[in-house]
């Protein structure tokens, strides 16, 4: 038997009450299986982010499950283990790459490093090998205004995996970036996906984008179709 390591299962996420209610998502199931890119695709409001958040451990859904591994329930945990498996085995990715502007690449990366406690030593050759994956072994002094953004994405990328996470959630990662930019941080993607066998989640728009995917979750009005 394979194993997923997310499953989402008949998840219904409902916003605000009343007059504001708002069903954001109704009745999603999906796996998310190691070493595969899964993309979840759809016009803005079909539910790609708050799928993305249940998934990653960053909000609960209203009824319904997210399975990790096939054995835990993650929507249920209390808040303290979600907080341990989101430090120990998800990379987030994000639209608007979530960089701190008065640290240096470098230093961005090994945020993730200084939070597990990993020593210096380790936490250099790390960050080092991070860098040098996504083609940044140059800049790992600059800055992100330094930086172009595809440049400023790959160090999103490479602070993302640096701790060695086996799940990787990125939602919109190339929604800031020109469609060739945004071509080649996809391309990343999929292949960190395939040599580290990540179960990697990704939204977007871009049907360009959809096409590199090894499988697709599209929806719309918070449904899948
Ligand atoms: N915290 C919230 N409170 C109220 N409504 C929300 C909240 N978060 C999302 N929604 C609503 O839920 C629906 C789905 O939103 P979501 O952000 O998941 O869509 P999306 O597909 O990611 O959109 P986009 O592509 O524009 O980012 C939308 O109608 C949105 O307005």
């Amino acid at each position: 038997m394979t194993t997923s390591r997310l499953t989402g299962v008949d998840l219904t996420r409902d916003f605000g009450s009343g007059e504001t209610l708002v069903h954001a998502l109704t009745g999603v199931s999906l796996e998310v299986a190691a070493g595969r890119l899964t993309a979840v695709t759809g016009p803005s409001g079909s539910g790609k982010t708050t799928l993305l958040n249940l998934l990653g451990g960053l909000d609960r859904p209203t009824s319904g499950r997210v399975l990790l591994d096939d054995t835990r329930v993650l929507s249920e945990l209390p808040e303290a283990e979600v907080l341990a498996v989101r430090r120990r085995r998800i990379g987030y990715v994000f639209q608007t790459f979530g960089l701190i502007p008065v640290l240096s690449a470098a230093e961005n990366v090994e945020v993730p490093l200084r939070l597990a406690q990993v020593e210096p030593k380790e936490r250099s050759r790390r960050v080092a090998e991070a860098l040098e994956r996504v083609g940044l072994a140059r800049h790992a002094h600059q800055r992100p205004h330094e930086l172009s953004g595809g440049q400023q994405q790959r160090v999103g990328i490479a602070r993302a995996v640096v701790a060695g996470p086996d799940i990787l959630i990125a939602d919109e990662p190339t929604g800031q970036l020109d469609s060739d930019t945004a071509a080649t941080i996809m391309d990343l993607i999929v292949e960190l996906a395939h040599e580290r066998g990540l179960a990697a989640v990704v939204s977007t728009h871009d049907p360009a984008l959809v096409a590199r995917a090894d499988h697709v979750v599209r929806l719309l009005d918070g449904a899948r179709l």
